[in-house]
């Protein structure tokens, strides 16, 4: 019996730890609130996810000098909800993605902007261009490559024509978890979800579910909102769904790609202040003669910048005429970069600024 006082003594003082956070959660919320009138009143934007990357970075830093005995990984998502609720207290954010609810675009949006902003789905990608420009949405988010599947062209394409800025990115692991309200395998005997998904799990499902039957339905998504009211159904979906429709992750990650990656673009209307770590995406066109490429890109080199990537996009002018996506390390707030970036204007038909923002960790 004496571990049940131990025990009671112990869970009194988490309430007391909890209590002092609540509290201190309400302080931090009211300066915020403050900072908040103060931007207004000077008109600046109430997001600034340099601050926030700035944020993380620090407590990262601080949690593993304070010994670890919270995990480190978890800092992020614990901190990234507190700034969420925080910047709510100060503007209530619109956010459209690629939907529907529980996409892993929903998922990519939630990692970056927290639970506290308002969602807004929408069925292509276009739209989410179209609810920022028609003012109806501040950001937007949408898919733009994946490890296994490529480029996403038409997110490429409408960078292009639209005079959208990328103001973030968002790296998500796309991993597939087997889920239901019931967390006994042993009574699943259905399993929803999208075709692609049954086929990446097909190995794990033929194992362990061999006598479930294996429904196809039009996104992971459908799959989880199918389950939700079924003991003997799970579905095959991402993480996000499981929390927006409350089912239980029975099984991790039971695809079989381990490197499946998909990264996000966060678009805005402006580009976002340099945080220390950042990147610029630009899309330019070169000359049709000897060495243009490489001659274009020359002030890269001269001004010691580093590309990190180059994709080609048939430019959908001329037939065989194309044009460069390029990201760079570096904000164009910085002199070399606006310099470089200058003089490889000068050298190409076309060129055009995606966007300079906080690198993805
Ligand atoms: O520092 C600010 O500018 C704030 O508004 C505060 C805060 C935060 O909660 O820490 C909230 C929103 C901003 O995106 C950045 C940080």
């Amino acid at each position: 019996m004496e571990y049940r006082s131990k025990l009671n003594e112990l869970r009194k003082k988490i309430d007391e730890i909890d209590e002092q956070i609540l509290r201190l959660l309400n302080d931090r919320a009211r300066l915020a609130r403050d900072v908040g009138h103060i931007k207004k009143k000077h008109n600046l934007p109430i997001y600034v996810p340099s601050r926030e990357q700035k944020i993380f970075d620090r407590l990262e830093q601080l949690n593993r000098e304070f010994g670890e005995y919270f995990p480190t990984d978890s800092i992020k998502p614990v901190f990234r909800e507190i700034i969420s609720a925080c910047r709510s207290t100060e503007e209530n954010l619109k956010v459209a993605y690629l939907g529907p609810r529980a996409t892993f675009t929903h998922q990519a949006a939630i990692e970056h902007f927290g639970q506290a902003v308002e969602y807004i789905p929408v069925q292509t990608i276009k739209d989410v261009f179209e609810e920022i420009l028609k003012e109806r949405a501040d950001f937007g988010v949408v898919p733009v490559e994946n490890t296994i599947e490529g480029i996403v062209n038409y997110t490429h394409d409408l960078l292009v024509d639209y005079t959208l800025k990328i103001t973030g990115e968002v790296i998500l692991e796309i991993s597939l978890h087997l889920m239901g309200i019931n967390p006994d395998i042993k009574q699943i005997v259905r399993v929803y979800s999208h075709r692609h998904a049954l086929a990446e799990c097909r190995e794990w499902l033929m194992k362990n579910l061999p006598h479930a039957q294996l429904i196809e339905v039009e996104s992971t998504a459908k799959a989880a909102e199918m389950a939700k009211d079924d003991y003997e159904s799970a579905a095959v979906a991402g993480e996000a769904a499981a929390d927006i429709y409350g089912l239980h992750i029975i099984e991790k990650k039971i695809d079989r790609h381990t490197q499946n990656f998909t990264r996000f673009l966060i678009i805005g209307k402006d580009i976002p202040p340099a945080s220390g770590n950042d990147k610029t995406t630009f899309v330019f066109s070169v000359k049709n003669e000897v060495g243009a490429l490489y001659k274009t890109l020359e002030p890269l080199y001269k001004h010691g910048i580093n590309m990190t990537k180059i994709e080609s996009r048939p430019s959908k002018k001329e037939a065989w005429d194309y044009i460069f996506f390029t990201d760079i390390e570096g904000h164009i707030e910085e002199d070399r970069i606006r310099n470089a970036l200058k003089e490889l204007e000068k050298k190409s038909p076309f060129f055009k600024i995606l966007g300079s923002y906080p690198k993805a960790h």
